[in-house]
C-alpha cells in the first residue's frame, strides 16, 4: 500500500532530545504519571497467539489467527483494553512543571522568557494554534511577541521580522507557524532563524546535530520530543525495541526516527513509496505514526501488545459535530485499542504536547541565554 507524504497540510503536529539513550527529554526534573499497566508478559506464538497482561484490571486478551496466512484474519476474541496515553493530562503536568521554573529564574535572576511567534496568512488552523500558543505562554508566565502578516507578504518581509527577533534580547524563542503560504521558500525563512533561539528544532543545523551521534542539537522539534517524553512518562521502555515511523516529514518523522535511534531502538521507516508497509509496520514493538491519512492504520497492522503513538490530525466529516468535522488519527483507534498495549487517541494524545514542549524548549533556551540552572 502506498502512503501519502503530506507534512505541510496535514492538520498536524510535528515535534524532541536526549544526550545519551536514557537522558531525559526535558531539562528540569520531571516524574512519571502512572505505571505502565499493560506490559505483556510473556508471548506465546502459535496458531493462536495469546499473551497476558500485568495489570488484573485489564482483561487478558486471546487474539486468534484464523489462517495463519492472512494477517487481515486476525480475529480478537475477547475485549482487550489499550492503555490510554494521556496527552492533555501530561502536557498539563508539564506546563506546571515550567511554571514553576520560570517563578524561580524570575525570582533569582528577574529574567522572564519570551517567545515570539510569526504567523503568515489567514489558514484557521494555524491562527488556532497560535492563539492556543499565546494562551499557553500567559498560563505559565513567558511573555508573546506575535506578529501577523498577510497571506502576500514577501518572505523578505518575514525575514525582516525574524532578524529583529534574533536581535532583540527579551526574545529567547523564535517560531513561524507552518505551514507558509505556497509562495514563500520555507527553507529560507526556517535558516534565518538563529539557532540560540530555533525552540521548533526546525534549522537544519538543529537537525543535522539531532542525527549524528556524540552530537547534541539546541532544540528537539516539539511533536516527536512530545511523542518520546509519552512514552518515559508511560514508563514504556524504549531500548532494543523495534521502532517503525510511519511517515518522513522534516517536522515530525525523520526527527522522531532520529530520537527513538538515540534511545536505542532499531528503527524502521515507512513512507510513500515503501513495500509491504503493513507487514513491516506490524513488526513494531512501537509505532509511531505522522503521515495524515485517517484511519490509515489499521488493526491488522499492529502486533499484539505493541505501543501507539498517533501523530495525525485529519478532520473528517461529521455533521453531528457543531464544527462539521471531528478529527481522527492515522491509526483506525477503535481496531488498534484492541490489539495494541497502549494507545494516543486523536484528540488528546500528542497535540497537547507540542505546545507543552514548545513553553519547555523556550524555557531551556532562556536558561541557557542567562546560564541559568
Ligand atoms: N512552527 C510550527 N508549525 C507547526 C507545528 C509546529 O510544531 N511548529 N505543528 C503543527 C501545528 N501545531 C502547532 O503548531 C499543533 C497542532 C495540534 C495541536 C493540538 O493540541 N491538537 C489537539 C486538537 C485541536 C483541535 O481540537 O483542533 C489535539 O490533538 O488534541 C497543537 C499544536 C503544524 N504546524
Amino acid at each position: 500500500m502506498a502512503l501519502m507524504e503530506t507534512a505541510a497540510s496535514m492538520i498536524f503536529t510535528d515535534y524532541s532530545s536526549s544526550s545519551s539513550s536514557t537522558a531525559r527529554l526535558l531539562h528540569f526534573t520531571s516524574s512519571r504519571v502512572q505505571k505502565f499497566p499493560n506490559t505483556i508478559s510473556h508471548f506465546r506464538r502459535s496458531n493462536t497467539l495469546k499473551f497476558g497482561i500485568s495489570n488484573p484490571k485489564f482483561p487478558r486478551t486471546i487474539i486468534t489467527y484464523c489462517s495463519s496466512a492472512s494477517p487481515s484474519a486476525v480475529q480478537v476474541t475477547e475485549e482487550a483494553s489499550a492503555t490510554i496515553i494521556d496527552g492533555k493530562r501530561v502536557a498539563k503536568d508539564i506546563r506546571e512543571e515550567v511554571a514553576v521554573e520560570i517563578s524561580r529564574m524570575k525570582d533569582k535572576i528577574g529574567i522572564v522568557p519570551g517567545l515570539a511567534v510569526i504567523l503568515v496568512g489567514d489558514r484557521k488552523d494555524s491562527a488556532t494554534y497560535v492563539r492556543n500558543k499565546k494562551k499557553a505562554c500567559d498560563s505559565v508566565g513567558i511573555n508573546s511577541y506575535e506578529v501577523r502578516l498577510a497571506e502576500d507578504s514577501t518572505e523578505e518581509e518575514v525575514v525582516n521580522h525574524i532578524s529583529k527577533f534574533n536581535d532583540d534580547p527579551s526574545v529567547h524563542g523564535i517560531l513561524v507557524q507552518l505551514p507558509l503560504p505556497r509562495h514563500m521558500d520555507e527553507e529560507k525563512i526556517l535558516d534565518a532563524v538563529c539557532i540560540e533561539k530555533d525552540v521548533d528544532g526546525f534549522h537544519p543545523e538543529n537537525m543535522g546535530r539531532l542525527a549524528m551521534r556524540g552530537r547534541e542539537p539546541s532544540f528537539v522539534p516539539c511533536t516527536p520530543k512530545g511523542c518520546i517524553e509519552l512514552l518515559h512518562r508511560y514508563d514504556i521502555p524504549i531500548k532494543g525495541k523495534r521502532a517503525v515511523v510511519i511517515g518522513r516529514s522534516n517536522i515530525v518523522g525523520t526527527p522522531a526516527a532520529f530520537l527513538l535511534q538515540r534511545e536505542d531502538a532499531t528503527v524502521t521507516v515507512v513512507h510513500s513509496r515503501t513495500e509491504n508497509a503493513e507487514e513491516i509496520t506490524r513488526e513494531a514493538d512501537i509505532i509511531i505514526s505522522a503521515v495524515g491519512q485517517p484511519n490509515m492504520v489499521r488493526g491488522s497492522w499492529v502486533k499484539p501488545g505493541a505501543v501507539i503513538i498517533d501523530v495525525g490530525i485529519n478532520p473528517v466529516e461529521d455533521p453531528d459535530c457543531t464544527r462539521g468535522y471531528r478529527l481522527v488519527g492515522d491509526i483506525c483507534y477503535e481496531e488498534a485499542r484492541k490489539v495494541a498495549s497502549a494507545i494516543t487517541p486523536v484528540p488528546g494524545g500528542v497535540g497537547p504536547m507540542t505546545i507543552a514542549m514548545l513553553l519547555s524548549n523556550t524555557l531551556l533556551s532562556a536558561k541557557r541565554i542567562h546560564n541559568f540552572s
